[in-house]
């Protein structure tokens, strides 16, 4: 590896972890004194889809700005295909991709500006990321409307260009938090049966952390966050095997029951 890449402490994975997109182990957070994740460990190898289910306040989006390192863990370790995310940012951050909750582009500008200024911000040639974002556009459909400002477009339409922005630097993880907030059924399913095909033909690692259960599709691997802590980690099915019950919300609501107890 060559340039800035290489200056950093440990230019390569830790050996037999460049295959997990992301591994979080022993993860724990406190605003001031309010504990908010207590412990928390995951690993996502590539091409996984995976749902970080919880109710408001579990915790979902400090666990993602931990990931993102919009806050500093406190105790614990994050990689990011192997990579550290506090001693090899630059490395661990090349290889995600985010859709934030609120949603960040820039509205006066076109579709095809608010990427072009990504692929600068990720130091990627202009020629580059002009091609990576016609094919990231084509791959949501928005090939036509690459000279529309983002101000006319949909809901629906806008969070597709976020993706295909958190795409466009080619990142091996992509976390969405509570993507489709504010869109109608149609988009929403659109959404997610984009992001399960990100995973299955781009071997993409996806984290998508919704509170909404109907979002959880057959064969998805389900991680239940509750008060920062995270009560499952099992296929959808499985979970609901394991706890015997009918459906994923008694699922979800038994393990949120058992949750409300005070924690240690
Ligand atoms: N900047 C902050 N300072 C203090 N407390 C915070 C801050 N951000 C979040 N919290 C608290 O941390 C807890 C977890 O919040 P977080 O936003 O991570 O949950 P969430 O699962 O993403 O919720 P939601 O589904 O409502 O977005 C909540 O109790 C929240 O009030």
């Amino acid at each position: 590896m060559s340039g800035p890449l290489a200056s950093e402490s440990g230019a390569l994975p830790r050996r037999g972890e460049g295959d997990l997109a992301l591994q979080v182990s022993d993860l724990s957070f406190a605003y001031g004194d309010t504990p908010v994740l207590e412990a928390v460990s995951l690993a996502i190898p590539a091409g996984e889809f995976a749902v970080l289910l919880g109710p408001n306040g579990a915790g979902k989006t400090t666990l993602f700005s931990l990931i993102t390192r919009l806050h500093d863990r406190r105790r614990g370790e994050i990689r990011i295909g192997g990579f550290d995310v506090r001693r090899q940012a630059v490395q661990a951050h090349a290889r995600i991709g985010v859709v934030f909750q609120q949603p960040t582009l820039d509205l006066d500008l076109s579709v095809a500006q608010n990427l072009a200024y990504h692929g600068a911000l990720h130091g990627m040639a202009p020629r580059q990321a002009r091609a990576r974002a016609e094919a990231q556009l084509a791959r949501v459909g928005l090939a036509e409307q690459r000279r529309t400002r983002v101000r006319q477009l949909s809901g629906g339409q806008r969070r597709r260009v976020e993706i295909a922005r958190g795409l466009l630097h080619a990142p091996r993880l992509l976390l969405l938090d509570e993507p489709t907030v504010g869109l109608d059924i149609a988009s929403r399913r659109d959404l997610v049966e984009h992001a399960h095909r990100l995973c299955r033909e781009e071997g993409v690692a996806v984290l998508w952390a919704t509170h909404l259960i109907d979002e959880v599709r057959p064969g998805d691997r389900v991680l239940v966050l509750h008060r920062g802590r995270l009560l499952a980690d099992d296929r959808a099915e499985e979970l609901i095997a394991r706890l015997g019950v009918d459906t994923l919300g008694e699922a979800f609501d038994r393990l949120v029951a058992e949750g409300e107890a005070p924690c240690a």
